[in-house]
């Protein structure tokens, strides 16, 4: 294994990675990558295999569970992928390995692993698809990534002996001596801080930290992985300590932060400082111990984003690491602190997180913040020109971007051309996939290396666009892009699993339909679901995201059931899919994972099976709906209620007796009597915000009162807080003044004369 020692002697003087591809049967390929490692003097102390057995002497972790390697750096990982390879697990195994290190990826011959099905591939065979409906594509493209790529190395292995197909040396220049970069001179911090910075990135990084000595200050740290800016927080952070301020740190998970704490760690221990920590390893809180003259030690302390929201303790500064990873609404509580610092990756190796730009960076330039945006790009662990990093970045498409803005800035609806892609077109033209994955990934919050694959090779996924030329002999470029799921069309067997609880992969409609909804023939219909879709930022709210949807639907009228999507519900968001045919028949009860926000689900018939599917959801809806939005979607957002009401089709029958009447038309008499059996009023609330006889009736604060007080319940004191009511005599006013008219509007002779006693 002379060529493990060469691309390991290279890989140590370059400060880069290499990787060693031992492709053949089980034995011989394992046998060679201990001889390989033994080669390259790699100790298995810093050795991690993952896989599904260790038949190495070191650490070890299931693919399943690569991501427990996450944050720390290997001398060598071994990724066993005979049996199966999971694209996460694959990207994660790259970004543990350490600058002078190795991967080896133990494979099955080149020539046939596409072919070869895997379990992952079952993983993504939705029902009724099997698995040998799943194609190899992905393994295909990165075969090919493999094959194309420097730093490299591929050697065969079978019973004729070893063939090395590929050498992978690149003979790099030796490193040159990088030099510290220079302390700045007018710094806030200790000099200190910026001797253990590593790049001029991290120095300009921990400058703009600086900013979080004053109020009013957000810092936006955005970087890839492995550019030090978790160690660039960690040092800002013990400075503010020192100075006496409390630090609240908050990250999706501890281990994201520990960075944190350990770069603050470090830099009290270079400064001398006296500190307590809570625990020896991951400390959670960190004191500074206060001097003699009487000052006030600062502390850096952690909290987990739910708790963090609350600001206990009143912080002085937040440092929300891993930004990305976490709903906006939570990004957006946090924002109450006098000083926050948001760091984000833009691409990992673990996919790229984009809520932060989808969502909340319109939020934050509407704060009053003073905003400072830092971009690091230099890598700390491995040098700048890494060939692994290129190639990792390109088989994973972690970098993928939609099209730069002026190729799409004229287009029109009208110029743009419908496309179906198919795999083979978008493996055949590498700019449209990367265009095409690119905008996919900024609609959404998390995406990952698996979802590529899924786009690749999902036998229920299809892609459609939009693309507008900007040459004749162009491909076109991405202006819009839908990602669709095929679902439904269930055997009796399948769906009978599902209504019992069975886990049944995909179908996500059908799914929430029977299982929560308790209807066992709803994954009979055949729909196709809007899984994401999203139109280039620069070009929205011109009609391509309707157009899009207007030819999916001409091109599956004849073919399904239904249309259906199921999202985290904005306003907005509910309004275009409205705007666009669909209708409400489910807002989700509890807040969705990543998105923080409630899950609408809504139908656009296309069949008679479809209508029917949908008419009785949508009635289903109605009649719960009142009962839900006092008890589990109490805390959800007014205007994303009007805005759901407002997209049911059909009309809630108002059927109140005549004592409910005197009630409802009781209530100029004092509001409180709502008290008295809410029951009634919700029912007209609820006829009125989804299907009002005068939509100018109310104005928009009195029905977001109507839906606060009536429909989900809430306490006068915060309805007059949240509605910026002077007292809570006037809400009350307000609410008789908005039942009032609504009973004149709805109400009989009769109910109107009730009225009419009180005036
Ligand atoms: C299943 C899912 O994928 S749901 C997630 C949808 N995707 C996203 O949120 C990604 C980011 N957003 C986008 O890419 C686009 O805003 C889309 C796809 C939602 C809409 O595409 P567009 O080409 O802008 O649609 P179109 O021009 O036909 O309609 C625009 C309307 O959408 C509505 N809208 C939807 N989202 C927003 C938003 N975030 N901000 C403003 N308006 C929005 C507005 O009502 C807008 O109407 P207006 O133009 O009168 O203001």
């Amino acid at each position: 294994m002379d060529l493990a020692r060469s691309l390991r002697a290279e890989a140590r003087r370059s400060n880069e990675r290499r990787v060693l591809v031992l492709a053949g049967d089980a034995d011989r390929t394992r046998d060679r990558a201990a001889a390989a490692l033994d080669a390259a003097e790699i100790p298995r102390e810093e050795t991690t295999v993952i896989g599904p057995d260790g038949f190495l002497d070191c650490e070890r972790h299931e693919q399943s569970r690569a991501s427990e390697l996450l944050g720390r750096t290997r001398s060598a990982v071994v990724l066993d992928c005979r049996d199966e390879l999971r694209p996460n697990a694959l990207g994660t195994a790259v970004g543990a390995v350490d600058g002078g290190g190795l991967l080896v990826l133990l494979t099955p011959l080149l020539a046939e692993w596409p072919e070869r099905c895997d379990s992952f591939d079952g993983t993504i065979a939705v029902p009724p698809f099997g698995v040998e409906d799943v194609t190899g594509h992905f393994r295909r493209r990165l075969v090919e990534t493999l094959r194309a790529h420097r730093g490299i190395a591929i050697v065969s292995v079978d019973e004729s002996g070893d063939a090395v197909e590929k050498r992978g040396l690149t003979d790099p220049p030796p490193r040159r001596p990088t030099q510290p970069p220079a302390p700045p001179e007018d710094a806030a911090f200790r000099p200190e801080t910026y001797d253990a910075c590593l790049t001029d990135d991290q120095v300009t990084a921990v400058r703009a930290f600086e900013r979080l000595r004053e109020a009013g200050n957000a810092v936006v740290v955005e970087a890839d992985r492995g550019r030090g800016k978790s160690s660039a927080a960690g040092l800002a952070a013990a400075n503010l300590a020192l100075d006496g301020r409390d630090v609240l740190v908050t990250a999706p998970q501890y281990r994201s932060a520990a960075e944190v704490f350990a770069r603050a760690t470090a830099l009290f221990e270079t400064c001398d400082i006296t500190f307590e920590g809570d625990r020896e390893d991951a400390p959670h809180e960190l004191r500074v111990a206060g001097d003699d003259s009487g000052s006030i030690g600062g502390r850096i302390r952690f909290a987990k984003p739910a708790a963090a929201v609350e600001l206990p303790g009143d912080p002085d500064a937040v440092v929300v690491d891993e930004a990305a990873a976490l709903p906006v609404r939570r990004l957006e509580s946090l924002l109450d602190a006098p000083a926050v610092a948001f760091t984000t990756t833009v691409h990992g190796y673990e996919g790229a997180g984009r809520g932060f730009s989808v969502r909340f960076r319109d939020r934050l330039a509407e704060s009053d913040r003073a905003v400072t945006d830092v971009t690091m790009t230099t890598p700390i662990r491995y040098a700048d020109a890494d060939p692994v990093e290129a190639w990792a970045f390109r088989a994973l498409l972690l970098d993928a971007r939609p099209p730069v803005d002026q190729l799409v800035a004229d287009a029109t609806p009208e110029t743009v051309r419908y496309r179906r892609l198919t795999s083979a077109d978008l493996l055949a033209d590498e700019h449209l996939l990367r265009e095409v994955f690119g905008l996919l990934v900024l609609a959404h919050y998390r995406t990952e290396p698996a979802d590529l694959a899924r786009l690749l090779d999902a036998p229920n996924l299809s892609v459609r666009a939009l693309t507008a030329s900007d040459r004749q002999s162009d491909g076109g470029h991405v202006v819009a892009v839908a990602l669709l799921a095929r679902e439904g069309s269930l055997d009796a067997e399948t769906r009978a699993t599902m209504y019992e609880g069975g886990r049944i992969r995909g179908n996500m409609v059908p799914d929430v339909l029977t299982t929560q909804l308790r209807d066992e023939d709803a994954g009979v219909p055949v729909g196709q679901r809007v899984l994401r879709i999203a139109t280039h930022a620069a070009v929205r709210s011109r009609g391509f995201g309707s157009y899009l949807l207007d030819e999916v639907r001409a091109e599956f009228d004849d073919e399904v059931d239904w249309l259906g999507v199921g999202y985290g519900a904005t306003p907005e968001l509910v309004r275009f899919w409205r705007r666009n045919g669909f209708g409400t028949v489910h807002l989700s009860t509890s807040r969705n994972d990543t998105s923080g926000e409630y899950s609408a689900v809504m139908l656009d018939p296309r069949s008679k099976d479809g209508r029917a599917l949908a008419e009785r959801h949508a009635e289903w809806f109605l009649a719960r709906v009142g009962a839900v939005l006092s008890d589990a979607l109490a805390d959800c957002d007014p205007d994303v209620v009007r805005a759901a009401l407002r997209a049911v089709d059909g009309a809630p029958s108002l059927d109140l007796s005549d004592w409910e009447w005197r009630l409802v038309a009781g209530v100029p008499g004092g509001a409180a009597i709502l008290d008295t059996d809410p029951a009634p009023f919700r029912a007209l609330a609820v006829r009125h915000l989804v299907a009002p006889d005068d939509p100018d009736a109310l104005a928009d604060r009195e029905e977001r009162l109507l839906v606060r007080k009536v429909l989900q319940a809430q306490s006068w004191d915060g309805v007059t807080a949240e509605l910026d009511f002077v007292s809570r005599r006037q809400c009350m006013r307000a609410l008789g003044g908005t039942v009032e008219r609504l009973t004149r509007l709805y109400g009989e002779e009769w109910v109107q004369e009730e009225l009419d006693r009180y005036t």
